[in-house]
């Protein structure tokens, strides 16, 4: 079990809180309990990680556990009415590039939220490691010679923050395969070309080795130590630990709604300062649909952070929970509320919802999983289907956080643009020039994520995403009943827009020239696409057919409390929501258009920047 030590600020019931009323509730927690004088509370819906072991331990996935909110979408029109996973993190912490922080900057009017102004903010969050000096390796016992651990690469960024970041200490077969590839490919095709370090402002290209032991291009991962860095561990234990006074934590209790101050002309020093608009100083909460209601105050405001709510971190996953309470408190679009009249008659007074479009514009990017039978006996496959050789790697892992499970599963991938012609007379949904269209990223072994590894073979998995998809879809309330006890309607829409079905064929045709190269035809490393006798898909329509099929999203939801300028958007560029008072968001739902890239990081930045601009509103700095 990992050692974080127990926190006497942590609760598990609403009732042994010691008080009712706090400074802020929730989020930034660490940051803002830096000032001693203002006490923070944050509610958590799940668990508190420190014992759930899966969730330390960097090669093992938590998706459908303990862990998971396990919501699923509506049935996808484009997927066949397919319904989908939408993993998200149900306790504490969590999961955790650039060209799109200028775009965010023109969206919102915002100096502030240029790259330029935020590279102090990303440094401020994370330090990276040299994995060499963390983990010895030890290869699984199928592996045969791997090549040594990767060695300090001053070339990569290294700020002074506590998320740690290291690259994959565990080199695969696969590793070698992709970097030559892209080396062959980038000679005939640009567009195939490799790169050093995806976090210098152009993030397109497919890692690379420059000597065998060095390498670079590899994943930058948020791990340290051996073991998942998240921003529980980073940020909020270390507070709890240090024993700060002014920050407490309460778990396994749910925000049901936020309540409004009988006297909404509350004095404020935000940007949403109209006398007459409701102010929101309260959030009630449960601990089950039909448990006792407890409210907490806030005297300064409430920040919802991430997916959902009043609760701690900082980094997570999805970005449901921040919509849905905006919903089940009365802010949303008015004549979507209107079905709620139940709802909406113990909102007093009245919100006047037409600014708001809580719940729109959620995005995610669609993810096609491929899986290939292969020639080798060195994937993860056998480890897989052997529970003793699984438990001597976690005993080893435990001891001294070295090994295969210090390691996670994937440990090169690219990014590409689409061709030209692709984006003639349409509008470019990358934010600029530097910015991909499209990933591939790789598993040295069954990786689908939702499926049973069948008893027999070895595989590789091939996953293509669209980083910059234009489709676009939404989160409404499924009922009134329940509070967010009951899942809301997740529609992703995927697909919708015709441009992201052609985008996914160019990535088919794009991974079939990829493995079409001498690395994986030599020895007919790649047998078939699984369930086929070829290695390829066939006709276009078949390959639309296998899209519709086999994509599901890679957990990268954002938008639905997007900020701009404009009145229609649910936030300012100070994360306020418009027509309200005493609210603020700070989690992925604020992002206008969908990073191009796994979003931890630019969460992370998010927050590290949120934390200041609330210090500013409030005198703190
Ligand atoms: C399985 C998975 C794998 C991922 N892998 C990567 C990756 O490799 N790299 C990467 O960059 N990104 C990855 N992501 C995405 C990344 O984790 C998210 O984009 C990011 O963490 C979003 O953070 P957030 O703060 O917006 O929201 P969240 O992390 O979703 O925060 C939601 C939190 O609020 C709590 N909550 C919700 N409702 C309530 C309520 N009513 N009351 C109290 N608490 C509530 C939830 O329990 C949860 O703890 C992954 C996501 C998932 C799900």
């Amino acid at each position: 079990m990992v050692g974080l030590a127990q926190s006497t600020s942590l609760y598990t019931d609403p009732k042994d809180v010691p008080t009712k009323e706090y400074d802020f509730r929730n989020v930034i927690a660490t940051r803002l309990s830096e000032d001693p004088t203002k006490s923070v509370l944050v509610i958590e819906a799940g668990l508190d990680d420190t014992n759930v072991l899966p969730i330390h331990v960097p090669f093992l996935i938590n998706q459908g556990s303990i862990v998971d909110w396990n919501f699923t979408t509506v049935p996808q029109k484009e997927l066949n009415n397919r319904t989908i996973p939408v993993p998200r993190g149900f306790v504490l912490g969590g999961s955790s590039s650039i060209n799109l922080w200028d775009h965010y900057a023109k969206v919102t009017g915002d100096s502030g939220w240029r790259w330029d102004a935020l590279k102090k903010y990303w440094d401020k969050a994370s330090t990276y490691l040299d994995s060499a000096v963390i983990s010895t390796l030890v290869p699984p016992t199928s592996n045969p010679a791997i090549p040594p651990p990767p060695r300090n690469d001053p070339t990569l960024s290294n700020g002074n923050g506590p998320v740690l970041v290291t690259r994959p200490n565990f080199p695969t077969e696969l590793d070698d395969k992709v970097t030559s590839a892209s080396t062959l490919l980038q000679q005939k095709n640009s567009r195939f070309k490799t790169t050093v370090d995806m976090n210098t402002g152009d993030s397109i290209g497919f890692g690379r080795y420059k000597q065998a032991q060095d390498h670079e291009g590899y994943n930058q991962e948020t791990t340290g130590h051996g073991e998942r860095s998240s921003s529980a561990t980073a940020y909020l234990h270390p507070a709890l630990n240090s024993k700060r006074r002014n920050l407490d934590v309460l778990i396994q209790t749910r925000v049901m709604r936020l309540l409004q101050s009988r006297n909404t002309a509350l004095n404020s020093t935000t940007s949403n300062d109209h006398s007459s608009v409701p102010h929101f100083n309260q959030v009630e909460v449960a601990q089950s649909v039909d448990g006792r209601l407890f409210k907490f105050s806030a005297r300064n405001e409430i920040i919802l952070s991430s997916g959902a709510i009043v609760h701690c971190r900082f980094g997570g996953k999805l970005s449901q929970g921040t919509p849905q309470l905006l919903l089940l408190s009365g802010v949303g679009p008015k004549d979507e509320l209107k079905s709620w009249e139940l709802m909406l008659s113990r909102i007093d007074p009245p919100l006047n919802s037409k600014f708001s479009r809580s719940g729109k514009n959620l995005r995610d990017h669609p993810m096609l999983v491929t899986i290939y039978n292969v020639n080798s006996n060195q994937t993860f496959d056998d480890l897989m289907r052997n529970p003793a050789l699984k438990e001597q790697l976690l005993e080893q892992w435990q001891n001294n956080r070295t090994g295969l499970f210090a390691n996670t599963l994937s440990s090169v991938h690219g990014f590409m643009r689409l061709p030209e012609d692709r984006l003639k007379g349409v509008q470019d949904p990358a934010s600029g020039p530097h910015a991909p269209h499209l990933e591939m990223f790789f598993a040295d072994g069954f990786l689908p994520l939702f499926e049973r590894l069948p008893a027999n073979g070895h595989f590789i998995t091939v996953r293509n995403v669209i980083v910059a998809p234009k489709s676009v879809g939404s989160l409404t309330l499924a009922s009134a009943n329940g509070g967010t006890f009951t899942h809301p309607l997740i529609n992703y829409n995927i697909y919708a827009d015709s441009f992201d079905i052609q985008a996914m064929l160019q990535a088919i045709n794009d991974t079939e020239t990829f493995l079409s190269t001498a690395p994986w035809t030599q020895d007919d490393f790649i047998i078939s696409v699984a369930g086929r006798n070829s290695t390829s898909i066939g006709t276009k329509e078949e390959k639309i057919a296998f899209m519709r099929k086999n994509t599901i999203t890679v957990f990268h939801p954002i938008g639905t409390a997007r900020m701009g300028r404009k009145e229609e958007d649910v936030t300012d560029s100070r994360l306020l929501v418009r027509g309200l008072k005493g609210v603020r968001v700070v989690d992925a739902s604020v992002f206008p258009t969908i990073p191009e890239c796994h979003p931890q990081a630019v969460v992370y930045t998010l927050a590290e920047r949120a934390a200041d601009i609330i210090k500013e509103d409030h005198g703190m700095l």
